[in-house]
């Protein structure tokens, strides 16, 4: 709800990773292609939201979206880098959703 437009880019980049990485299948292009899709990080982009300049008309949210990082807590770019490494060492990945959250850890979406 606090920023439908991020939501649905999100959303698009899912699409276009499952489907590029099918069309890489068929076309033998050899090159898998995956979304790895985290939690709260620990990164310069969670300080943009206090910040009215970055979130325009949703700045009015921001204390929603601190509640969010309350709530789901925030990880370490190191459990992040060690997700990316396993997408990149397992040749059997091709189009997975790799979802990184601090209650499940390392863990595949089915859509
Ligand atoms: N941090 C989080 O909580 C979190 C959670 C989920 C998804 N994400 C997504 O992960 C992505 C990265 O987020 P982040 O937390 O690392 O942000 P960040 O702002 O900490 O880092 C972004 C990095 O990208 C670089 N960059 C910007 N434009 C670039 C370009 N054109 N070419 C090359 N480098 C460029 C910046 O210099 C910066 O170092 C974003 O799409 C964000 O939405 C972040
Ligand atoms: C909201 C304004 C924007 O500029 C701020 C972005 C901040 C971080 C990047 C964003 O992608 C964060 C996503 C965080 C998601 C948090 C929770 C979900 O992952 C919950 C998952 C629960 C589950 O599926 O188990």
């Amino acid at each position: 709800a606090h920023c439908p437009v991020y939501t649905a880019s999100k959303h698009g980049v899912l699409g276009f990773t499952r489907s590029l990485a099918e069309a890489s299948r068929l076309g033998n292009y050899g090159i898998r292609i995956n979304a790895l899709c985290p939690s709260f990080v620990n990164t310069a982009i969670l300080d943009t939201i206090n910040h009215e300049e970055n979130l325009g008309n949703f700045y009015q949210f921001k204390d929603g979206v601190k509640n969010l990082i309350k709530v789901f807590g925030v990880l370490e770019p190191s459990v992040i880098a060690d997700g990316f490494v396993q997408l990149l060492e397992d040749d059997s990945l091709n189009g997975a959703v790799m979802k990184i959250t601090t209650t499940k850890g390392v863990h595949f979406e089915n859509y």
